[in-house]
């Protein structure tokens, strides 16, 4: 028996998807029976050239995909909302499967278009949105079965991962290592979405909603990215035997969610301090299972292939956990999971003794000073602090003494120990 594909989009994931369904053809029938075979091809430019052969596919017409009564399954890879949101909402209603790599399309319109599957009875499924190769919405699925899981985290962007690996392994400069990044097919078509931390964002949307069953506005969760990073904090970073990563987590609690997108420093004896360059790490935490540390290849042509592929074998095999509530809207809270950081302060000489009698006040308030440095006017340490990181900041403030130049929270050892600590609701304040 054979099944016809429409695929949208033939870029990096698009030629990802054909090289492994032409290639794999024959596996892929031999383990669920049915034959796997492209009809179509949208694309916007038909004169680019291709890295596959594709005679007499390609059509810059979606109609010819989502009016075709022939093809059974869509698969979305040409990213952005529109007109993917369109296509995908066109599909499902027309009660063809979907499968999509759009973590901003499933971020922002996934409870609508999951809504639209199931009214008519089809699948609607996104692996390759979070962390690339590694199969962790379908292994979630399967462990929500046995655990109440509370926490998910990790690194599930590959440029930035990358970005950070080769500016402080290999002295490349920001610029460069995401100029590589965009070569390698790593980046989204706007790098912006990775390097300022949306695409984590959005990510860690999918899998709260994938996890907790919450739906988490995605304007309520604090995002910082990567792309203010100086090359003096790598160095201090690295000379402490720290790694710098872009860490994602959402944690539940009885009514809301704590959640974050930040740089952290994390120590080498942490699992994610080994987890470099493209490679993505997903952590869980559930009640049976403990600990779970997912780790592979979050971006790139043939990673990304494989999860969709993952996906397209599930529907062929009409695999099938059932979810059984319609996802909650929670509001996000203000939290920490550490109390320990990295500052850098720009300040005169001048000064130092001013830096000394806080630090003093901080050290009889049972403030720990794992690592510092002052030369050629910066001031650079590695704090653990009793008290709120605010108010030793605010004291710096109140004394002027010097220009705060960058502020990173340590990643605790174990998450479990996470600091947090309720402020108001941030639903909605970005
Ligand atoms: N790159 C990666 O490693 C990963 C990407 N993703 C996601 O997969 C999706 C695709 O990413 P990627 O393959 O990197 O993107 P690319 O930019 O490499 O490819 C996009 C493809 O879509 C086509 N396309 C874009 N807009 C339209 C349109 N309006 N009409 C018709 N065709 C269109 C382009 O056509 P043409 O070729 O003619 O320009 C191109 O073939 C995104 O949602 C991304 O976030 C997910 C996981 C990993
Ligand atoms: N741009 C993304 C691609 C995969 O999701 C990344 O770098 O992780």
């Amino acid at each position: 028996m054979k099944i016809k594909i429409g695929l949208l989009g033939l870029g990096t994931v698009g030629t990802g998807v054909y090289k492994l369904i032409t290639s794999r053809g024959g596996h892929i029938r031999e383990s669920t029976g049915v034959y796997p075979e492209i009809k179509k091809i949208l694309v916007k430019n038909l004169n680019k050239p291709r890295k596959v052969k594709v005679e007499g596919l390609l059509t810059q017409n979606a109609e010819e995909i989502l009016k075709d009564k022939e093809i059974k399954i869509v698969i979305e890879a040409i990213g952005g909302i529109s007109p993917a949101y369109e296509y995908v909402k066109e599909a499902l209603s027309s009660g063809k499967h979907v499968i999509t790599a759009n973590k901003e399309l499933m971020a922002k319109h996934g409870e609508d278009l999951n809504e639209t599957a199931k009214k008519n009875g089809v699948f609607l499924k996104c692996e390759a949105s979070v962390g690339g190769a590694i199969p962790i919405l379908h292994q979630i699925d399967r462990l929500k079965i046995t655990d109440e899981i509370d926490f998910v985290g990790g690194i599930v962007n590959g440029t930035t991962n990358y970005i950070l690996t080769q500016m402080s392994t290999k002295g490349k400069s920001y610029e460069e290592a995401l100029k590589e990044a965009q070569q390698l097919g790593y980046a989204e078509a706007n790098p912006d979405y990775d390097v300022k931390g949306f695409d984590s964002l959005y990510k860690l949307i999918i899998l709260m909603r994938k996890v907790f069953n919450v739906n988490v506005p995605v304007n309520s969760i604090r995002r910082s990215g990567i792309d203010g990073i100086a090359r003096e904090d790598l160095d201090y970073i690295t000379e402490w035997g720290y790694k710098l990563k872009l860490f994602a987590w959402g944690k539940k609690i009885e009514n809301g969610v704590f959640a974050g997108v930040e740089p952290v420093l994390v120590e080498e004896s942490n699992i994610l301090s080994r987890v470099n360059d493209v490679n993505n790490a997903v952590i869980l935490k559930g009640d049976s299972f403990g600990e779970y540390v997912f780790v592979g290849k979050g971006a790139g042509e043939l990673p990304t292939g494989d999860a969709v592929v993952a996906d397209l074998i599930d529907i062929l095999l009409n695999y099938n956990i059932k979810d059984n509530d319609a996802a909650k809207l929670l509001p996000v809270r203000q939290g920490s999971f550490t109390d320990t950081f990295y500052i850098r302060l720009k300040m005169h000489k001048g000064d130092i003794l001013n830096l000394q009698k806080i630090l003093n006040f901080f050290k009889r308030e049972e403030a720990l000073i794992l690592e510092s440095s002052y030369e050629n006017d910066t001031f650079a340490a590695v704090i653990k602090l009793k008290t709120n990181i605010d108010v030793f900041v605010e004291k710096l403030n109140d004394k002027k003494i010097g220009e705060l130049k960058a502020i990173f929270k340590v990643l605790q050892e174990d998450i479990d120990e996470l600091q947090l600590k309720e402020f108001e609701d941030l639903v909605g304040v970005i």
